[in-house]
């Protein structure tokens, strides 16, 4: 869905993206990570022919961007950093602007297909209202209905819940994911670590220009081949396992085996308490720190 080779783009000495190769595939949802300033927005733009590469290719649905612009546009849905609306008129209307800007049929199936997004977008009821008595959250989600107009393939969001409240990132969210279900392959670009892990079936990680991470989410947070045994008897927990105990943090014991009821049988059995069990995993937040540096400032974290 996307793929982009050695993409560079340079403003004077800065290289805002540093010969990144980016793997987008259909059905997934895909995250794009990195702290602010890292690179996103410029490279989102150049995805989209909004901004040229000093150098490397892009390709859209397969076909060669800029170039195909105007062929394969229509086919993907973006929003870019805080979607412009007239403010003066209702959502509904900005929407019927924006429809007739395009092909596409009778008055009838104009007006039935804003209807369509308006509900997809939970924005079905409050057409009266003009834009500028909107939340934050209500027109970044008439944004998003903008871009679902065209029943897209590709959705290509820059920072779609920058902004909005626990309850409009949830409703972003579930949308989303009604999407992704329904087929619409999904890249989003985030500082959220959070956000992404709930969301993203594949993450790529910018840092300072450079793609410094690519893979399957499931890939990444795989078990490690431990186990971690919660006990209020952690100092016992090493002479029952020998050999075997990897790490003591205060009540949470790592012990070398994915096997949590054979950790388990061999605990209880020796008469120590476990009131916790699990297959140990790595969570993104240490997977992203690991391959993009140490500072913990670079990305914002899960918690
Ligand atoms: N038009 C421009 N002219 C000069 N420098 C630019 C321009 N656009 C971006 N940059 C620089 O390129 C780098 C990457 O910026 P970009 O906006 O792509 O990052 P980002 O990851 O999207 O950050 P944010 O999350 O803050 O939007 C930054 O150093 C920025 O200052």
């Amino acid at each position: 869905m996307i793929s982009t080779r050695g993409l560079v783009k340079r403003y004077g000495r800065i290289r805002a993206v540093d010969g990144i190769d980016l793997d987008v595939r259909a059905g997934d949802v895909y995250g794009f990570l990195g702290a602010n300033g890292s690179g996103k927005t410029t490279t989102v733009r150049m995805l989209l022919g909004l901004v040229l590469p000093t150098a490397g290719e892009v390709a859209l649905l397969g076909e060669r961007m800029p170039r195909a612009a105007r062929r394969v546009l229509p086919r993907v849905g973006a929003l870019i950093e805080g979607p412009a609306h007239h403010g003066h008129l209702s959502g509904r209307a900005n929407l019927a602007l924006l429809d007739a800007a395009g092909p596409g049929g009778s008055r009838r199936t104009r007006t039935r297909r804003v209807q369509e997004v308006l509900e997809q977008v939970g924005l079905g009821g409050v057409d009266r209202r003009p834009v500028r008595a909107y939340s934050l959250g209500m027109r970044q989600r008439l944004g998003l209905a903008g871009a679902l107009l065209r029943r897209p393939e590709l959705l290509v969001l820059d920072e779609p819940t920058n902004g909005l409240d626990p309850q409009g990132i949830s409703e972003v969210r579930e949308l989303l994911l009604d999407l992704h279900r329904g087929g619409t392959t999904v890249f989003l670009s985030s500082h959220l670590l959070a956000e992404v892990e709930q969301l993203c079936t594949r993450v790529g990680v910018l840092d300072r220009g450079h793609l410094v991470l690519q893979e399957e989410l499931a890939t990444l947070t795989a078990p490690t081949g431990a186990t971690v045994v919660h006990t209020p008897a952690a100092d016992r927990v090493r002479a029952v396992l020998d050999g075997r105990v990897l790490a003591v943090e205060g009540s949470r014991v790592v012990v070398r085996g994915a096997d949590p009821a054979e950790v388990n049988a061999l605990l209880v059995g020796a008469g120590v308490p476990v009131t916790g069990l699990a297959l140990q995993r790595p969570t993104l937040e240490e997977v992203v720190l690991a391959a993009a540096g140490s500072s913990p400032d670079r990305v914002e974290g899960a918690r």
